[in-house]
């Protein structure tokens, strides 16, 4: 390791990075370096003849992961040092130690859909009355116990009744999975927990194979992952971990804060350093994020100081519609873009929930802003990839009895759901898989001939699929289309969704051929399964591409940009309206605040909206308490007054089922509502604004080619084709603003012919 890469770092950090054997432990704020303290870590003891293979780094994202890696390749190129997620890392051992946990090591890795749905399975296969509890309750139920490393046959339900239909469920799901060869995202870190527990001599080989273990964002790990990593620090106690107590957000799944603040009583000896210094941040932010966290009354004070320079003031604005705030936003982006101040990457505007996004799409598509959203989940959620997948899933685990389920009759093959019943009975009874009892069809009780050919026919398609097991991804997946008449389904309608469906299946034989690329001689059909169900929130972020970020909240922690907006600041939506009740999560609301805030390095823009549409309903909003908690006098706040705004001032007292508190507004006068206006229900109603049912829909069959129409969004377009009829029939539509073209179900759509009149 060089003596300026050493240079580049203050001393207590560079306490840290030279630290070399035994327990360690960095606590300190964010912006303050702790990630560059672990990967400057690797590298020296890389410089120290510590050989890379020695090492596991350990994170939350695999966007944590991979920043990582690449600041470690500009330290030192091209070692093999093993970064990843947790749930990566447990994938990796339980692929290498799978028949010790009664699996086979091409098992597969269950998504929460795919998990829900095998549980959903179990409760309609067990004699269980769910009517105080939802499946996904009862999944949450198993996720928790999981969590904290309760196996089936040790959860005991207590008398409430979803616990004791968990206690039945549980045992019943955890034996489907097993029989499917299949694990769900929970078990991989309870597996491999229980390995290390159950086998003492596997534990010490691994603890000796990792003998130096490094932990970002330790304040987030949960039982399971601090019992991994305990477990593989007996004889090598060379356990590095970062952290801050105060951006811990992931309570709700089981992380618990206990882990970070009694690490020194866990290892007696370790180092523990504290990291003071701000490097990202300027003070009139970190100003704001600390005058907001010391609201929280479970916390250790810590003290952060930069030297960066001032900077401007964080502004607080509230718009007055979630349009207007998305608007004025991408407006603003645009602009600065333009006159060459900023490059769109620059940007970041964070959420708290993913359904959010949607307007501010919308905005930024209008003003033409390069954007990206950041949640890898979900393409792979649409049905056509998850079907696609599936075929892949089965050949390389012909036991996955949900990828069978999932494809048996896609496209149509006439096996019906009283067929799959029988096919199911005869398999539960003769230990089988579904495949298995499949190729037996002939043989099942009651099974009609036509059922037993068409399941023949399946089985045989499947073995001529899995005679290509061996070959690139792509070819794989092309062959699959082509044998299973996948595509005919989609190709076969003029159906407008059915053309993005195949523009998605396009998408993944190119992410197959990238993945073919990427691993010329080491590829399989098994790993890039597994990368592709490992995707996580923040996998579609690539910090290169020059496009603003929209992304969740929580999705933000580790990152950094110059210029942050963080938005939707109401009461509800952050603070979240399940924390309403309870204090705890009300102070990890406050954290995943504070996180937001301190991504920020130079400029930080706070909104809401007075009124906001949403899940179809246009709302009077209350504005977040954690805004009467920052310091308004070192603050710029404004209330912008809008075009959307009504011509008379609005009064709350015409809105009761929104309760009122006197910090409705940010403490600006609000005149009466003037007393003529008496028989107003709802602000949609006020406003006229509200999107679709407020607005007569015009007759399909008025709408003519070439007829110049108009769109709320896109502004005035030409209908350029027209097809299908009734609720069917369809426009294709170019607009003159940057939308392009664009096609809309006519009977559904809100366009008008230009001419006409909104009333
Ligand atoms: N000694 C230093 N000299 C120059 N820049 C530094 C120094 N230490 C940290 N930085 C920079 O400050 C920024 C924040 O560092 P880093 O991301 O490691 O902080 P962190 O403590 O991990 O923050 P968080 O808690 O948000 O994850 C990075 O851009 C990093 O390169
Ligand atoms: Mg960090």
């Amino acid at each position: 390791m060089t003596a300026d890469l050493l240079q580049s770092l203050t001393d207590p950090q560079r306490e840290a990075v030279l630290h070399v054997d035994g327990p360690l432990l960095v606590l300190a704020g964010p912006g303050s370096g702790k990630t560059r303290v672990i990967t400057h870590r690797i590298a020296h003891l890389l410089s120290q003849g510590v050989r890379p293979t020695q090492i596991a780094a350990l994170t939350f994202t695999n966007k944590a992961a991979d920043e990582m890696r690449s600041r470690l390749d500009r330290l030192a190129p091209g070692e093999n040092v093993w970064i990843g997620t947790f749930h990566r890392f447990c994938a990796r051992l339980l692929r290498q130690y799978a028949e010790y946990r009664g699996l086979q090591p091409n098992y597969t890795i269950y998504d929460t859909s795919d998990s829900l749905s095998l549980l959903k399975r179990t409760i309609r296969e067990t004699d269980v009355q769910l009517t105080h509890a939802t499946p996904e309750q009862v999944a949450s139920a198993i996720s928790w116990a999981k969590n904290h490393l309760i196996e089936a046959d040790r959860y005991v339900g207590g008398v409430n009744a979803t616990g004791s239909i968990v206690e039945r469920v549980y045992p019943k799901y955890q034996a489907a999975l097993q029989q499917a060869n299949a694990v769900d995202f929970d078990d991989l870190l309870m597996h491999v927990t229980l390995l290390l527990k159950e086998n003492e001599e596997l534990r010490a080989s691994l603890d000796e194979r990792f003998r130096y273990i490094l932990v970002d964002e330790y304040q987030d790990t949960n039982l399971p992952q601090y019992a991994i990593v305990r477990a593989m620090s007996i004889q090598y106690p060379n356990l590095g971990v970062t952290g801050d107590p105060d951006q811990s957000i992931y309570g709700w799944r089981g992380a618990n804060l206990k882990n970070i603040l009694e690490f020194e009583s866990d290892f007696p000896a370790v180092k523990v350093v504290r990291l003071e210094q701000n490097y990202r941040s300027t003070p009139n932010i970190l100003s704001v994020a600390d005058a907001l966290i010391a609201n929280n009354k479970q916390r250790k004070k810590k003290s952060l100081f930069t030297d960066n320079p001032a900077g401007k003031a964080v502004r607080m604005i509230q718009y007055s519609t979630h349009k207007e705030e998305a608007q004025a936003i991408a407006a603003r982006i645009s602009a600065q873009v333009a006159q060459g101040k900023r490059r769109p990457r620059d940007y970041a505007i964070f959420y708290r929930i993913n359904a959010l996004s949607r307007t501010f799409e919308d905005a930024m598509r209008q003003q033409g802003v390069p954007y990206m959203i950041v949640s890898g989940v979900e393409f792979y959620h649409r049905k056509e990839i998850k079907d696609l997948l599936a075929y892949a899933l089965l050949m390389n685990n012909p036991r996955d009895d949900v990828a069978f389920e999932r494809i048996v009759n896609v496209p149509k093959r006439a096996i019906g759901k009283a067929t799959l019943l029988k096919v199911r009975l005869h398999a539960a009874t003769e230990g089988l898989s579904m495949l298995e009892a499949a190729r037996e069809a002939g043989m099942i009780d009651g099974l009609g001939n036509r059922a037993a050919v068409a399941l023949a026919k399946f089985v045989a398609l499947f073995d001529r699929l899995s005679t290509k097991i061996n070959d690139p991804v792509e070819e794989i997946l092309g062959f699959v289309l082509s044998e299973s008449e996948f595509k005919r389904q989609y190709e076969a309608t003029d159906d407008v969704e059915d053309q993005t469906r195949l523009e998605n299946i396009e998408e993944l034989l190119s992410s197959a051929r990238e993945y073919d690329t990427e691993h010329p001689h080491d590829g399989t059909l098994e790993h890039y399964l597994e990368e592709k169900t490992l995707v996580n929130e923040t996998d579609d972020f690539d910090a290169e591409m020059d496009r603003v970020t929209l992304m969740t909240l929580h999705a933000a922690k580790g990152l950094e940009f110059p210029v942050v907006h963080i938005v939707a600041l109401e009461q509800g939506l952050l603070p979240h309206e399940r924390s309403r009740e309870n204090p705890e999560q009300l102070e990890e609301e406050r954290r995943l605040l504070f996180v937001g805030i301190t991504r920020a390095e130079e400029e930080l823009d706070l909104s809401m909206a007075r009124y906001r549409d949403f899940r179809g309903k246009r709302n009077m909003t209350i504005p977040s308490p954690f805004l009467m908690e920052l310091p308004r006098d070192e603050m710029e706040v404004t209330e912008e007054q809008t075009a959307f705004a009504p011509d008379f001032p609005l009064d709350e007292s015409f809105f009761p089922e929104f309760p009122i508190s006197g910090q409705r507004s940010l403490d600006l006068p609000r005149p009466a509502l003037p007393s003529a206006v008496t028989n107003i229900r709802t602000a949609a109603d006020l406003l006229g604004e509200r999107e679709g049912d407020a607005q007569p829909r015009v007759e399909p069959n008025a709408f003519v080619q070439g007829m110049v129409v108009t769109h709320d969004e896109y502004g005035l377009g030409k209908i350029i084709a027209l097809s299908g009829e009734g609720a069917k029939r369809t426009a294709t539509v170019r607009f003159a603003s940057g939308a392009g073209e664009k096609k809309f179900r006519l009977a559904y759509s809100p366009l008008r012919p230009a001419n006409s009149s909104r009333s």
